[in-house]
């Protein structure tokens, strides 16, 4: 959420972005909350002051004055608890319209309502040819029997889903390989929490604006969340970083669940949308500068590329238009990978640049070098999420007679072989 001196100085920029992003937050009804309740919060503290006030003269009074101030003091209560209920109920309603507040995007990103308005950047590699017709990835799962799907839809219903044999391996290979190229780019390996309280889902942003997206368990108060960014942005949340630590570099790992609700008929065979997947997902936490954000943004972006570019997959990365990029984003950057059975590209990485959007909802802070105390500025990025990859690598890398050619960065980690 942004800052509300800085909604107050720039309430037309705050407007433009709640258009841009397609957001129904109505600006004027929360500056003019926020001004009743400071109003109201003086009311309650000058009320507060005359109260004190009242003890000193109390000590003071002969009984007969004493029984008058008794039956003022009497009057005067109700009304200091009345203003306090207002100021509570108008403090709850100003909290609640604060977490709606979007980041202002930035410049470069093109104005639309939805994904349609993005733009492609670029297209690295080229869709492979087949001298035979290509199978899609489930057919090739299926046949090599490397998938169940009936079998795990008796287990867990709709979108479920059972890797079998060699492409649990692959799995295996594709998650060490982006984590053993993380780590020698100084991301520290962190096993995350996929049960999660209600306070990070709200640090992140993912509540309260997408509630039905997310599986709860109301009998522990817990939920899953649908990325280990969820648990990453919790991790140091109320606490005050020192600044030699930033940027925090973290390669989370955590099994990911969505219930996929806004997407009702979309991919519901195979394996591109699940309700439960595994990711490895880049998160920085770095100072409140624009520049070192940006600087974050591209090499978190280019990692992703490195990854698809080693595995030798061709992909496009996009620009994304204000009204796909999502409330607290700054700036977002998607990369679509080629699938051979659609005939297009498919969304397999996300790049986001939050500013300090997330820091204030999660009280994420740092004491920077001149000893004051900041909001950071998170983002984070897709390494790599499975199985919706595999089903790329699957797709692109089939032989003709349905093995899979391993691509070279991965045979290290399937003991060698070029084929599976
Ligand atoms: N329901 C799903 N099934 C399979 N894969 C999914 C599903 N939802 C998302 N993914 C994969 O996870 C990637 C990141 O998801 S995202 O919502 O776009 N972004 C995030 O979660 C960010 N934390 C960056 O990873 C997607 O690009 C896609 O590859």
């Amino acid at each position: 959420m942004l800052d509300k001196r800085f909604i107050r100085d720039n309430p037309q920029a705050v407007k433009d972005a709640v258009a841009a992003k397609g957001l129904d937050l109505d600006v004027d009804e929360l500056l003019q909350l926020d001004q009743d309740n400071r109003k109201l919060q003086f009311e309650v503290d000058t009320a507060q002051a005359t109260r004190r006030s009242f003890s000193k003269q109390f000590a003071k009074a002969d009984e007969a004055r004493r029984a008058e101030l008794r039956a003022e003091h009497e009057a005067f209560d109700g009304q200091l608890r009345e203003l306090r209920e207002r100021l509570a109920q108008s403090g709850a309603r100003l909290a609640e319209l604060m977490l709606q507040t979007p980041t202002i995007p930035w410049s470069g990103a093109p104005v639309g309502p939805d994904e349609s308005a993005n733009v492609v950047l670029r297209t690295v590699g080229t869709p492979p040819e087949f001298d035979f017709t290509p199978l899609d990835h489930t057919e090739l799962a299926e046949r090599r029997g490397w998938a169940e799907f009936a079998r795990a839809r008796r287990v867990a219903g709709e979108r479920a889903y059972a890797l079998v044999g060699d492409l649990v391996m692959l799995e295996r290979a594709v998650h060490s390989y982006a984590l053993d190229l993380l780590r020698g780019r100084e991301f520290t390996p962190v096993s995350v929490p996929a049960l999660v309280r209600e306070e990070p889902l709200v640090g992140t942003g993912m509540l309260p604006k997408a509630r039905e997206e997310i599986y709860a368990i109301p009998a522990d108060d817990l939920y899953l969340a649908g990325t280990a960014e969820v648990a990453l942005v919790g991790l140091h949340a109320g606490e005050i970083l020192d600044a030699d630590r930033l940027p925090l570099r973290y390669a989370g790992i955590a099994p990911s669940f969505r219930r996929e609700i806004g997407s009702a008929s979309r991919d519901v065979r195979g394996l591109l949308r699940v309700h439960q997947f595994e990711k490895v997902e880049m998160f920085v936490l770095c100072a409140a500068d624009e520049a070192e954000s940006a600087r974050w943004h591209a090499e978190l972006l280019a990692t992703a590329e490195r990854i698809l570019t080693d595995l030798g997959l061709c992909y496009e990365v996009v620009e994304c238009a204000t009204g796909d990029m999502g409330v607290g984003k700054f700036r977002m950057n998607d990369i679509n990978t080629w699938f051979p059975s659609l005939g297009r590209f498919r969304e397999t990485h996300s790049c986001s640049t939050l500013h300090d959007w997330q820091a204030r909802r999660a009280n994420l802070r740092y004491r920077d070098a001149d000893g004051t105390i900041r909001f950071a500025h998170t983002l984070n990025n897709t390494a790599v999420a499975t199985p919706r990859l595999l089903a790329a690598l699957l797709e692109n890398f089939q032989t003709a007679d349905g093995q899979l050619r391993v691509p070279e960065v991965l045979r290290p980690y399937l003991g060698g072989r070029e084929l599976i």
